[in-house]
């Protein structure tokens, strides 16, 4: 165990003003998100858009998906590796998983309602569709705040435009006498950044660069929201920022729940000429997230740094 979030993580607020491109508090902010992803991998983010009231009836609305019946829950499919539903995994028993490809989209959202409530459930798809747009628009905020921070944002424009998301819902039950308490083995997440959510319950867990191990502390308020880095973005700025390993440990006596959007990009991912020179040369050749997330099935997600083998130099 080691310190908490609160005291060793950036916190870093979003609101209308700093979210303009161009304004001068843009520019400030674009720089301690940059420096933020390359000394930690991530940060906390205050994000008033999502209200306190949202933030409780997307949770509420969570759990009444986590009591569907099996035969529900396990029509929850994907192509796309551990996109769709999950549980029961011998190696980590306490986690069970939702996900809605191409969630922040309306229809994406409404037709993962009807399959899960085929008499339907407007709350659940009203609240989803909000909750993961306004997530979506603190997604393409800091994207933007990062690759401008470079000197590279006109390659922004078009990775956005090709990005999607997954929205995955996820409930982490307490171990029994005996069971082990982990919750999530340690990883580096795929997708090209993440953004999470969580009730008021202990678990996550991240490793700095020094190698010591951060607790993360939900903060009271509901507005608040942790941005990570996945090993694309570390490709992409040509292993500037950092993806940092965390794994979700449950050692009290709460179930925990968390809400999580994360980026996925169709278009080719290509570290900027910005970002070569012969002091930092090319470290990842140019490639393409969804080729990646195959590459790792067969076990090779278990990889240390699946995006080294996959396409470093
Ligand atoms: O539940 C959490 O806090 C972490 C979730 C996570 O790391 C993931 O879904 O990749
Ligand atoms: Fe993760």
């Amino acid at each position: 165990m080691g310190s908490d979030s609160q005291s060793k993580l950036p916190i870093i607020e979003f609101n209308e003003e700093n979210m303009t491109p161009g304004t001068t508090s843009w520019l400030l902010t674009s720089d301690l998100v940059r420096q933020a992803l390359e000394s930690y991998g991530c940060f906390l983010a205050k994000y008033q858009k999502i209200s306190p009231e949202l933030h409780d009836k997307m949770f509420k609305l969570s759990k009444e998906l986590f009591h569907l019946p099996t035969e529900i829950k396990v029509q929850n499919t994907s192509d796309i590796l551990g996109f769709g539903y999950g549980t029961n995994f011998s190696i980590m028993p306490l986690v069970e998983y939702f996900g809605i490809e191409n969630g922040a989209t309306l229809e994406a959202t409404k037709e993962f309602t009807n399959l899960m409530w085929p008499a339907g459930n407007q709350s659940f798809c009203e609240t989803a569709f909000s909750y993961s747009k306004f997530l979506s628009e603190l997604d393409h905020g800091v994207m933007r705040m990062v690759f401008g921070s470079y000197g590279a944002e006109k390659y922004c424009d078009l990775l956005i435009k090709s990005s999607f998301y997954l929205m995955r819902f996820l409930k982490y039950r307490t171990p029994e006498v005996d069971e082990i308490d982990i919750g999530l083995h340690p990883h580096v997440d795929k997708d090209f950044l993440g953004i999470l959510d969580t009730n008021q319950v202990t678990g996550l867990e991240i490793q700095m660069k020094d190698g010591e191990w951060i607790i993360y502390e939900p903060s009271p308020s509901t507005s608040t929201f942790l941005v990570i880095a996945g090993e694309p973005f570390q490709a992409w700025s040509n292993g500037r920022v950092y993806a940092p390993l965390h794994k979700v440990v449950i050692r009290g006596t709460e179930e925990k729940y968390t809400i999580g959007l994360f980026s996925f990009m169709r278009e080719k991912v290509k570290v900027p000429e910005e970002l070569v020179d012969d002091e930092n040369p090319l470290q990842f050749k140019d490639f393409n997230h969804l080729d990646f997330l195959e590459f790792l099935r067969g076990g090779r997600y278990k990889m240390e740094r699946p995006i080294v083998a996959f396409c470093g130099i």
